[in-house]
């Protein structure tokens, strides 16, 4: 469980898993989570992120490939595992006649060493909503309810899957404040999610799956930092692309031109943009709508995507 001084809470080695008919959701994936730290998994529809988050739970045995959660096998052990673990499960699944405050309180009378369930209700905003029926919840509401839930064994380990679905802006990032918190307090958080901006603002390292496998990984800023950066803007009207310095000299990798805008890529930012603004700056030239950017996680995400797709043949993605 110790690796270079770091205690490792999760550990995936060439995790499978197989559903019924055949099917390979999970082909192979390793990654390990240090305590205290926000690890997120990302990936498209259906590229097994809640097949592999599952597993790591306990709720069913890997087809091949080990896990260990806590030093612990979470399927074969799932006595010492649970009680220091909190789920928040896509669909919660609680009785809908039952108010926030019942359904709290039946909950934590599964949970032992359970936390007060008006403490945690307060924790994630609900305080003030203990007496309405679960029914009556709103979609992001719900979310709240079922992170309340997932909260009230104080785990050491939580595992949040897609948390703040629903959730307006606002509540997202109310309950991003709540994770930061909560890991800035020792508590180790797998998470998954389709906002990349929330992982780019949660998640300590990540990784990127695809149909099953590990595309990338590491540290937002690595996975963003293999991406190129753009620099997009308007050519005037009596200007062509010819016009510009050699694209090679500039440090451009790839560009696109749709009508009059360019688009350039580049993982030199300051050398291209300084000898394009200088070359616009002598030439008298206007470069309207210009955007200089470095890649985002999204922009990695998407380029990683497309990448993978061409490998494998299958769907494209919007730049
Ligand atoms: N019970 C099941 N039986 C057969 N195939 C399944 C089952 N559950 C999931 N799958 C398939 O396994 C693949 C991975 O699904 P999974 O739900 O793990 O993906 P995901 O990354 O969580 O997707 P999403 O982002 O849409 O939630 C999908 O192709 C899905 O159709």
């Amino acid at each position: 469980m110790e690796a270079n001084g770091h205690e490792h809470v999760i550990e995936v080695t060439d995790l499978r898993r197989v559903y019924g008919g055949g099917f390979e959701a999970v082909r192979g994936v390793s990654f390990s989570v240090r305590r205290g730290e926000v690890f997120a998994l990302l990936g498209t529809n259906g590229a097994g992120k809640t097949s592999t988050v599952e597993l790591l739970e306990g709720l069913a045995p890997p087809a091949g490939g080990r896990v260990r959660v806590l030093g612990h096998d979470p399927y074969a052990q799932r006595a010492a595992v649970r009680p220091r673990t909190g789920v928040m499960l896509q669909e919660g699944g609680f009785p809908s006649e039952l108010t926030v405050a019942e359904t709290a309180r039946t909950w934590a009378g599964c949970v032992s060493g359970a936390r007060p369930p008006q403490e945690v209700l307060a924790l994630v905003g609900l305080a003030g909503r203990t007496g309405v029926r679960v029914k009556q919840l709103s979609g992001g509401e719900r979310r709240r309810l079922d992170l309340a839930l997932a909260l009230l064994g104080d785990p050491e380990v939580l595992f949040l899957d897609e948390p703040t679905t629903g959730l307006d802006v606002e509540g997202r990032r109310d309950t991003w404040k709540l994770v930061r918190a909560l890991r800035d307090g020792g508590t180790t958080v797998l998470l998954t999610t389709h906002y990349l901006e929330e992982a780019e603002a949660l998640a300590d390292r990540l990784a990127i799956l695809h149909e099953g496998r590990i595309a990338a990984a590491g540290t937002p800023a690595e996975v963003t930092a293999a991406q190129p950066s753009r620099i997009t803007f308007e050519l005037p009207e009596d200007h062509f692309l010819g016009d510009l310095p050699p694209l090679g000299e500039l440090g451009v990798c790839g560009h696109e031109i749709e009508g009059r805008v360019v688009r350039l890529r580049t993982h030199e930012l300051q050398r291209t943009a300084t000898r394009l603004l200088t070359w616009a700056d002598r030439a008298g030239v206007e470069l309207r709508r210009l955007d200089v950017r470095s890649a985002s996680l999204e922009e990695a995400f998407l380029g990683i995507a497309r990448e993978a797709s061409a490998k494998t043949g299958t769907r494209e993605y919007a730049a």
